[in-house]
């Protein structure tokens, strides 16, 4: 057997299924995610995008199967140090300014190496912005301050929900280099999309979820 193919994957869902009101959102689903490579989790509105990143990272309760992290289950309270997730809110606190938000959540989970919260914010174009308050960003702001937060995580298994969402262009390349780097550095990131998407030039696999009628 070749090294690669004794090489468990980062992420593999095995069986996993998620139901409302007893009627199927997605699954049963098998898939793996090896570092280095992306997963584009495609679907329309209502798929079950959201929920499978959000049961992924142990915000919801799947209702069978298992999810596994370098080749062994890994229960819901302790996937948070293994995976980093972007969602549709920003998870920020509204009173404090961009760098007091990196540096309480960088307490709260920890940080990448040699990382500081000056340099995700310049890496995310916001170094004049460090003691903007939440309250008084943009959407596309609060985005990237959101980025710089996933930037500083040191998990290795990015969930990214419709990453692209109010950002301009060069937000859009922003999140494709972070994608890249992150994968070159032996990470993993699935990512959520409708369908129109930047692709990065990664190694990608993809999952359709299909709407239950
Ligand atoms: N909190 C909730 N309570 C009840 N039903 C919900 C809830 N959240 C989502 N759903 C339902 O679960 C299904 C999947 O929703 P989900 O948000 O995962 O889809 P999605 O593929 O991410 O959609 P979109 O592309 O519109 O963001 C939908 O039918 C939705 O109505």
């Amino acid at each position: 057997m070749s090294e690669s193919a004794s090489v468990p994957p980062l992420l593999a869902a095995r069986g996993l299924c998620f139901l409302r009101d007893a009627r199927p959102v997605f699954g049963p689903l098998d898939f793996d995610v090896a570092a280095g490579e992306a997963l584009l989790v495609q679907g329309g509105n209502g798929a079950g995008k959201t929920t499978l990143l959000r049961v992924l990272a142990g915000l919801l309760e799947p209702d069978g199967g298992t999810v596994e992290v370098d080749g062994a289950p890994v229960a819901r309270a302790m996937r948070a140090g293994t995976m980093a997730y972007l969602g549709h809110l920003p998870g920020l606190k509204a009173d404090l300014d961009a760098i007091e938000n990196l540096e309480f959540l960088a307490r709260l989970q920890g940080c990448r190496a040699s990382q500081t919260a000056e340099r995700a914010l310049a890496l995310v174009g916001l170094a004049s912005h460090a003691h903007l308050l939440v309250r008084q960003m943009s959407a596309g702001q609060k985005k990237r301050l959101s980025l710089a937060r996933l930037w500083m995580s040191p998990a290795p298994l990015w969930l990214l929900d419709e990453p692209y969402a109010n950002l301009d262009l060069q937000g859009i390349e922003l999140v494709n280099r972070m994608v890249r780097a992150q994968l070159e550095d032996g990470g993993a990131a699935l990512v959520t999309t409708h369908g129109a998407y930047a692709a990065p030039p990664v190694r990608t696999r993809e999952l359709v979820l299909d709407a239950v009628a």
